[in-house]
């Protein structure tokens, strides 16, 4: 890297952003989000963590063999069989990364039950063993914020000597404030012989709501590796967001002078992307993806805005992918008009995704007024999470409800079989729930039931996400229909297939502790 103030994104959306509860990715969706990452010019995709599972493994090594320009890096412990096995994952790739990592902090020092002469050894020897494997070797000092510095400068000397590339100096739990991110950096710098041979990394999460200020602050004090994830996903209260960091760096280039690598214009795609794979809506006031981040309701603002845009708005739409609508969708419009419509939202389908999401769109066009463009984003998650592969699909439903009482007639197919149903519930949706669970006995626990408006008015359509756990595995469906039962039951449904998914690809009887490992 020649240029001084280039920062360069790690994206670990697929590594640390699937570890949020209930984000599980399929092995598809995370191919398919790896690519999109690659495309969109992120230095560094933290693809998984091989020895986690089958699974991650499997997906590690399929993004490394299929990468275009970025680096593919694996997670380790800083154990040689975690090392062999992430090494075993991302040398296909045409740029490989280990990243290995150890908690330097008391409270992490504890966990492995190692004092500080014997952690020290052990990074010496686990960086020794990455580096002799791989040129290009990450080492993080797990809740470096509660390290000791002199430790911490201690052991950070002991992985740049083995042969670390990259080191990361990540805030675990969330626990740092700006003027600490930046002071630590630069004490790192300071102190420690060699630091100027490698990239120092930042990586915060969101506990108190700080990672992204952190991060900045991280990149003003010299670190010029940036980790974060889409949307910010992420245990806890998530990870530094992908698109606040690049879009800060953009905006206030003027304070901040560095660059990325990052097409700004993919950002509104890969969001929709990954909300709707992990199935975790964005929040409509989020930072630059959210729903409600270009619109004005009050008065003086919708006032000034159509006087000069500048006067609300620090970006433009476009400058993330949001292209301003100049083909309205209706029940006349035809296949190119959606193409068109869907590639400014930020899909591009093959003929045969387009022929399904066509023939979803008229249906819908007759049932509603006016199709918005987040209709036809609705629309396009649903067709990507609900397809005719399902293992069970909904065939036909009707319900009944009101103060008479409540039940549901529902025929599934499953596997291709009709199977017909009729039962009662607590209101229409737990009679549906029920109805399903008859024709496809389970012992999984709804851990989340939520109910989404996609526009305005009464004949908006519903998007519901379900979570559901089953021993241990976790797994969320979403579906959206005009009709909020319809809805509930296809995502319900769709949970239920994702957990079969899972229950198939490691065997019954596996150890539920390995799956649940798998999907986070
Ligand atoms: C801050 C972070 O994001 S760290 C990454 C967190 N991500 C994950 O944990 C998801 C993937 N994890 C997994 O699939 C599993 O935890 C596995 C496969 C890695 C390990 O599973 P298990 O062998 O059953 O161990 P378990 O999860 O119960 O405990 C973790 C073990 O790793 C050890 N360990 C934890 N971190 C490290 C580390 N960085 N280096 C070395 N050992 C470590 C712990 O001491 C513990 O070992 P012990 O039981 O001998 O004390
Ligand atoms: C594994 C490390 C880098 C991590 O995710 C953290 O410390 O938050
Ligand atoms: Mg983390």
């Amino acid at each position: 890297m020649t240029d001084p103030n280039r920062v360069l994104i790690f994206d670990t959306t697929l590594r640390d952003g699937e570890q949020s509860p209930g984000a599980t990715m399929s092995h598809t969706e995370k191919l398919d989000i790896a690519e999109m990452l690659d495309e969109m010019g992120v230095d560094i995709i933290e693809a998984g963590f091989p020895i986690a599972s089958e699974g991650d493994f499997a997906a590690v090594s399929e993004i490394a063999k299929r990468a275009k320009n970025a680096v593919i890096c694996g997670l380790a412990r800083a154990q040689i069989p975690d090392i062999d096995r992430c090494w075993e994952a991302v040398k296909h790739a045409k740029h490989p990364r280990i990243h290995t990592f150890i908690g330097t902090s008391p409270l992490h020092r504890a966990i492995p039950n190692l004092d500080m002469d014997q952690m020290a050894e052990r990074i010496h020897d686990t960086v020794t063993h990455a580096r002799n494997l791989c040129d290009n070797v990450q080492w993080s000092a797990m809740d470096a914020t509660r390290t000791e510095h002199d430790y911490l400068c201690r052991v950070v000397e002991i992985a740049i000597r083995c042969g670390a590339t990259t080191i990361n100096i990540p805030d675990t739990v969330g626990y740092t404030a700006p003027r600490e991110s930046a002071a630590l950096i630069r004490m790192l710098l300071e102190r420690v012989p060699g630091a100027d041979g490698v990239v120092f990394a930042t990586h915060c999460h969101n506990d108190l709501g700080m990672a992204t200020a952190n991060s900045l602050a991280a990149v003003e004090a010299g670190a010029r590796q940036v980790e974060c994830t889409i949307n910010g996903l992420g245990e806890r209260a998530g990870n530094t967001a992908l698109e606040e960091v690049v879009m800060a760096l953009k905006v206030r280039h003027d304070i901040m002078p560095y660059t990325t690598g990052i097409d700004t214009t993919r950002i509104m795609g890969l969001s929709r992307r990954v909300s709707q794979a992990s199935g975790f809506l964005v929040q409509p006031n989020k930072a630059v993806v959210g729903k409600n981040a270009f619109l004005h309701e009050s008065g003086i603002h919708q006032d000034g805005v159509l006087k000069n845009v500048e006067t609300f708005e620090i970006m433009k739409p476009a400058d993330i992918g949001l292209n301003e609508a100049n083909i309205a969708m209706g029940k006349h419009s035809g296949r190119a008009a959606l193409r068109a419509k869907l590639k400014d939202l930020g899909y591009e389908l093959g003929d045969n995704q387009l022929k399904d999401v066509f023939v979803r769109f008229k249906a819908l066009a007759d049932r509603k007024k006016e199709v918005y463009d987040d209709d036809l984003v609705a629309l396009v998650q649903d067709a990507a999470a609900n397809t005719e592969d399902d293992h069970l699909q909904v065939k036909h439903l009707r319900v009944v409800c009101g103060s008479d009482g409540q039940s549901a007639d529902l025929v599934l197919l499953v596997g291709g079989e009709e199977k017909a149903v009729h039962a009662t519930g607590d209101g229409p949706v737990d009679a549906c729930f029920n109805a399903v669970k008859s024709i496809w006995p389970h012992r999984a626990h709804l851990q989340l039931y939520q109910v989404h408006a996609v526009t305005e008015g009464t004949d908006a359509q519903a998007t519901v996400s379900v979570r559901m756990e089953e021993e241990g595995r976790i797994a969320t469906g979403q579906a959206s229909d005009t009709d909020t039962i319809l809805a509930s039951v296809k995502a319900y449904v769709g949970a239920l297939n994702r957990l079969k998914v899972r229950r198939d690809m490691v065997g019954e009887g596996a150890d539920a502790k390995q799956v649940s490992m798998y999907s986070h």
